[in-house]
């Protein structure tokens, strides 16, 4: 009988819920009471043991209720009848082949990797000590404080793509894991031995973030062993002595209202190894990593490296990012606050603006490849009349290009608001435009574009007089390190908590490899491959937020004839890639999720009783 045929799943499946009520009248009771003892879950329920772990587990089609069946109970089972053995071994066939069709029929989820599966472990859980023992306590706080339905459960997912007009679209959609804390934990809290580093630039937020990975550590699951690693990636092993710190929750209580982060940061100095060497001697199990995609792709390599070395370690991301270019999560922790921020340099540039003749105010604000800053922090101000990203195709010189544009809005209304995203040349459609002389790269291979700011601000007065004989007053404001070195505001210092708590119930319930986002509002753990290989976050042209900007400023089009085609293939081609990124994302979850049905052992043999 082929499963790939539709009715004959159906058969399959009838008969096979008829072996399952059968069979759980026949061994349920005492089958779970045997896995209690064996597995020392004294709190466990029968559907926590069902199908909900197999889904989780499906990689390594470890089945907890297989286990029970098939190997603790053969004792009794050989001293039945002949009949009555054939017939348990009918029902098991059965339960089996019903595993398989809700296989079949669950969600396509791009799951994280778990260490039971990576290592091919035993599944040991412990009970949470997060579990209230009871209502009062669940309700008003204290040692174990969370009921149990407040639990998530490990097939419990989040949608990723933002809109569906038919069941097939939900259907398909990339989903992920959702994050919480789960009933049973992989790590013993009193083994624990976490690290927590902070890599790449600034970003607010960040002490935070630290602060809550402790205290959740600390208070929640009462783990108290936790180092901070000074100066990014290369604090692991360069001076050790001095750059692995210990944080405790006096270290760490006052932190959240600091700018910037107690442990310190850098660029480059990633050498996997001697990061590995160091956390193997100290005996870390838990690494917590925050930093942006170059800091992923370090995270990624560590993995990779530490399951050759056969290390048992949880690592987790947390996604930083003041550009928010981080793509799949909402937004990025800090981005909310740098947006603040910058729309107050925005207003001062135009108070300077309107307060003199042809006032110019033009703020430079950062952005390297994705304009996100830039977009949100004039559209908060609502008095911008121009922004450049590096993601708008534009021209400078010409009867329709950027300097005209500004003339006409002087002529207009005697000033003009202008913000820049310091990548904005990316969008220079006219190769002869370009500022950037010299490619240069900072010490983790990032582009550094030469400043577009203070080249507009002295190109634009000259433009002005040479061409229109016009006299203008430019201010220019260039907030850079202001935008990105404050503390978070409250918005970004809940999400930072958020974040921080989900990072530590993921790494505690054994997920690893996984970046913890909040998606479409939820916290969701993202795979950190699917991250790396989702690219970098970008401003599309006609997605909804930019043409609300667009229909606010009345900002124009600053393509002279003979580069409108170029401009719209680069959009077009640009927006095509991004597709093709996901497209290629949720073709490889699709084929794991089926890889993992077809290496199922029951569907195997299904198919060679077909054969
Ligand atoms: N491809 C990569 N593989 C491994 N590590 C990387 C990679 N790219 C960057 N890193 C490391 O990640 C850290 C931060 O990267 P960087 O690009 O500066 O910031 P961000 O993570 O914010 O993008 C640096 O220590 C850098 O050496
Ligand atoms: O001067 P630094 O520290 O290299 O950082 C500047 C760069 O970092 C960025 O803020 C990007 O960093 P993140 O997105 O990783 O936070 C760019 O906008 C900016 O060019």
């Amino acid at each position: 009988m082929s499963l790939s045929k539709p009715e004959n799943l159906l058969l399959v499946g009838a008969s096979a819920l008829v072996g399952v009520a059968l069979a759980a009248i026949l061994n349920r009771d005492s089958t779970l009471d045997k896995h209690k003892q064996d597995f020392g879950l004294e709190k466990v329920e029968e559907k926590q043991v069902g199908k909900q772990r197999v889904l989780q587990r499906g990689k390594t089609g470890i089945n907890l209720d297989r286990q029970m069946s098939s190997t603790n109970h053969l004792q009794d089972i050989q001293a039945e009848s002949e009949e009555a053995l054939e017939l348990r071994k009918l029902i098991k066939k059965q339960q089996e082949m019903t595993q398989q069709l809700l296989q079949l029929a669950a969600p396509i989820v791009d799951r994280c990797p778990h260490l039971v599966d990576l290592y091919g472990l035993a599944e040991r859980f412990m009970v949470s000590p997060l579990i209230g023992d009871n209502l009062k306590r669940s309700i008003f706080g204290g040692g174990g404080f969370l009921p149990k339905d407040a639990f998530m459960q490990d097939d419990s997912f989040v949608i990723a793509q933002k809109d569906h007009s038919t069941m097939r679209e939900v259907v398909q959609s990339l989903k992920f894991t959702k994050g919480g804390p789960r009933e049973h934990v992989f790590f013993n809290p009193k083994t624990v031995k976490a690290a927590i580093v902070t890599c790449g630039g600034l970003c607010p937020g960040l002490n935070v973030v630290i602060r809550e990975i402790v205290m959740s550590l600390y208070f929640n699951y009462e783990a108290h062993e936790i180092y901070g690693i000074q100066w990014g990636y290369k604090g692991f092993y360069t001076n050790p002595d001095k750059s692995w710190i210990e944080l405790t929750p006096q270290v760490v209580k006052n932190i959240h209202k600091l700018g910037g982060t107690i442990l310190g940061s850098s660029r480059g100095g990633f050498q996997k190894d001697k990061i590995l060497d160091e956390i193997q001697k100290r005996g870390i199990n838990q690494v917590y990593i925050i930093g942006g995609d170059g800091t992923h792709r370090g995270i990624n390599e560590l993995i990779k490296r530490a399951m050759e070395r056969r290390m048992i370690i949880s690592f987790v991301g947390i996604p930083k990012t003041i550009d928010n270019d981080i793509p799949i999560i909402d937004n990025s922790f800090g981005f909310n606050t740098a947006c603040e921020v910058a729309e107050r340099m925005i207003e001062a540039a135009y108070t300077e603006a309107t307060n003199a003749q042809n006032g110019i105010g033009l703020v430079k604000l950062m952005g390297r490849y994705s304009g996100f800053i830039a977009r949100n922090a004039s559209l908060a101000n609502g008095n911008v009349d121009m922004c450049l990203i590096p993601e708008l195709p534009f021209e400078l010189e010409g009867p329709k290009g950027f300097y005209e544009q500004i003339i006409t809005k002087l002529k207009e209304q005697n000033h003009c608001v202008i913000v820049v995203a310091e990548g904005a040349e990316e969008g220079l459609i006219n190769p002869n435009e370009k500022i950037t002389q010299v490619e240069k790269r900072d010490d983790s291979n990032n582009l550094i574009f030469d400043d577009i700011g203070k080249f507009l601000r002295d190109a634009i007065p000259k433009y002005a007089k040479t061409k229109h004989q016009m006299a203008v007053t430019l201010k220019y404001i260039d907030p850079t390190y202001a935008i990105r070195s404050v503390p978070a505001n409250a918005v970004d210092t809940i999400m930072c908590a958020k974040l921080a708590q989900n990072a530590v119930h993921g790494a505690m319930s054994g997920y690893t490899g996984f970046s913890v986002g909040v998606v479409r509002n939820a916290v969701a753990y993202i795979p950190i491959t699917t991250l790396i290989d989702a690219g970098v976050n970008r401003v599309s042209m006609t997605e909804r937020t930019w043409q609300r900007l667009m229909a606010q400023n009345r900002q124009k089009y600053m393509i002279n004839d003979d580069f409108k085609d170029k401009a719209w293939e680069v959009i077009r081609q640009k927006q095509e890639e991004r597709k093709q990124v996901f497209r290629d994302i949720l073709k490889r979850v699709r084929q794991q999720h089926d890889a993992i049905i077809r290496g199922s052992p029951v569907l195997q043999e299904a198919e060679i009783d077909n054969a």
